[in-house]
């Protein structure tokens, strides 16, 4: 009886689903937030801390955090996690010589214990950009076949068109409805 309960009240959208946008400074999370949010490009400065909306699709809750990325913040990124049911990993595509960093990241987080039932979603960003890598070279170099205990996805997208934005939002949301 609870777990119907549950999937109905899930159906009338009224449940909350937690989100975290992780990723180095610059890779485009508060760009992609408001895209979400808004449908539209909005002129960003470096996050300080975070900023936090909460975006409805599909008739989906989404509340969605958005880490500031510079590394000094990054320290903090661990005290978001509470109840967090999908991180969104984005990734500058044009960045090659940070990427390792990011590989490293995402391994410590993957390791949180608040985060050990979390989905991940990675967004391979900045695909206009010519010469950028594309999802299956991030892919490799982020080593996301050795991701044995959390669902995971990489989509490529443009945050600046919304281009694959909502595919990957798609994602999340199949993993939300096989729950
Ligand atoms: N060409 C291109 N530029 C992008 C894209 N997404 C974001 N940018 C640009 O990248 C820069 C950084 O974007 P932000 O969204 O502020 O990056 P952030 O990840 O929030 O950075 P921090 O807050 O410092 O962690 C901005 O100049 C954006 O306009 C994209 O898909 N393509
Ligand atoms: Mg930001």
């Amino acid at each position: 009886m609870g777990i119907l309960l549950a999937k109905l009240w899930n159906l009338f959208g009224n449940e909350e689903h937690k989100i975290v946008l992780v990723g180095l400074d610059n890779a485009g999370k508060t760009t992609i937030l408001y895209q979400f949010l808004m449908n539209e490009v909005v002129h960003t400065s470096p996050t300080i801390g975070s900023n936090v909306e909460e975006v409805v699709w599909k008739n989906i809750h989404f509340i969605m955090w958005d880490l500031g990325g510079q590394e000094s913040l990054r320290a903090a990124w661990n005290t978001y996690y509470t109840n967090t049911e999908f991180v969104i990993l984005v990734v500058d595509s044009t960045d090659r010589e940070r990427l390792s960093i990011t590989r490293q990241e995402l391994h410590k987080i993957l390791a949180h214990e608040e985060l050990h039932q979390c989905a991940v979603l990675v967004l391979a960003n900045k695909q206009d950009v010519k010469g950028s890598m594309s999802a299956a070279e991030i892919s490799r170099h982020l080593n996301l076949t050795s991701i044995k205990k959390h669902k995971w996805q990489i989509q490529a997208c443009c945050a600046l068109t919304g281009e694959g934005l909502y595919q990957g939002l798609e994602w999340i949301a199949s993993q939300i409805r096989k729950k």
